[in-house]
């Protein structure tokens, strides 16, 4: 549906050019919820612009279903922007407008008949249970009521796509919570694409379906939300799931008493097995574990643990063999064995 293909921003400025992107490549599939995660100054505003083309890219393609944004010219661009909503973090509401004037304003740009208009913008405080706020001016709304004006608003053309930049970064915890909920029915019930940049891991592990980490205008993980953070490969990836073996003291790694120290990774039902009992068990060696924790990301459940193993070369093999066998990723922080 939107598909991104070797994108590059470069800003020009007195003090030099900033390269924003550099050869951005994602396929964003319909109906998926796809979160863009990365730190401040990684390139998320800017990515997420060039979709719209509020941002003009530098060099590279933007499909849309299958035309290609950065061609069109002003008039088609226009056209094309009725598919594509957007949601800002502080809202963007013209303050001097009630609830219904703000979402009736693109209708009334695109010359809606008086009638449809008040029922279409019905409907809308419908869809984001405002009703009875239609006639309030922003000023007398919370934060979670501005983002529902302004969804409702970014709904009212019936886009295909709705673009989300750090949508619920002003709000508290419980009001994202609602927020991201509201987004999640949207995305169901009327089959819209979203895509949300964002640094809250939180909003990614509740919503997206896919992710795309993104670290100084480069890409540098993609793919299905619990693949890409039960086994994360970047370090960035694992700053954002705060990665137990990150956090770890490097002498408690490096204790010589340890013959070999591990960080494994169990997903979905393994993370409920007592496998670290089965190991000391079955394969007599010492496992004393050094630091954990458990995730959850969409309701699938996954966890690590550093293990410091002890005993002889080859029961601790085996205890390694045996993990790997049952489906358990094993990655090796420090060996202290004999044989390597
Ligand atoms: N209009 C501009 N002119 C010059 N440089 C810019 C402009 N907009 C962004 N940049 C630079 O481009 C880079 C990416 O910025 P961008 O705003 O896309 O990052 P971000 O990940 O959205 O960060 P944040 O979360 O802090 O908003 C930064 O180095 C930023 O300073």
């Amino acid at each position: 549906m939107i598909d991104i293909k070797g994108l590059y921003k470069t800003y020009t400025g007195k003090e030099g050019n900033t390269e924003a992107l550099k050869n951005i490549n994602l396929r964003i599939e319909k109906g998926d919820i796809f979160g863009i995660i990365g730190l401040s100054g990684a390139g998320k505003s800017t990515l997420i612009r060039c979709i719209n083309r509020l941002e003009e890219p530098t060099k590279g393609s933007v499909f849309i279903e299958d035309k290609d944004i950065v061609k069109l010219n002003d008039g088609e661009l226009r056209d094309m922007r009725r598919n594509i909503g957007m949601i800002f973090q502080h809202f963007n509401l013209l303050s001097r407008k009630n609830c219904r004037e703000n979402i009736a304003f693109p209708l009334k740009i695109m010359k809606y008949d008086k009638r449809e208009m008040e029922k279409r913008v019905d409907e809308l405080l419908d869809i984001v249970d405002l009703k009875d706020k239609k006639l309030s001016y922003p000023s007398q709304l919370s934060g979670g009521q501005k983002q529902r004006v302004a969804i409702a608003r970014a709904l009212a053309t019936n886009p295909k796509i709705l673009l989300c930049d750090e949508a619920t970064s002003a709000l508290d915890p419980n009001t994202t919570s609602s927020i991201l909920k509201l987004l999640k029915s949207i995305n169901e019930t009327l089959g819209i694409t979203i895509v949300m940049i964002t640094h809250q891991m939180e909003v990614i592990k509740e919503v997206c379906n896919k992710v795309a980490v993104i670290s100084d205008g480069s890409i540098v993980e993609q793919g299905n939300t619990y693949d890409v953070f039960s086994k994360p490969s970047h370090p960035i990836t694992k700053s954002f799931i705060k990665d137990v073996s990150l956090n770890i003291d490097r002498n408690i790694i490096d204790d010589p008493e340890n013959t070999e120290v591990v960080r494994i990774t169990f997903l979905d039902h393994k993370a409920k097995e007592p496998l670290i009992y089965k190991i000391i068990k079955n394969f007599d060696i010492e496992a004393n574990i050094l630091a954990g924790q458990m995730n959850s990301i969409q309701g699938r459940t996954y966890g690590n643990l550093v293990v410091g193993l002890r005993g002889t070369d080859e029961k601790i093999e085996a205890a390694i063999g045996y993990l790997k066998d049952e489906g358990i990723i094993v990655e090796e922080l420090k060996y202290n064995g004999s044989s390597n």
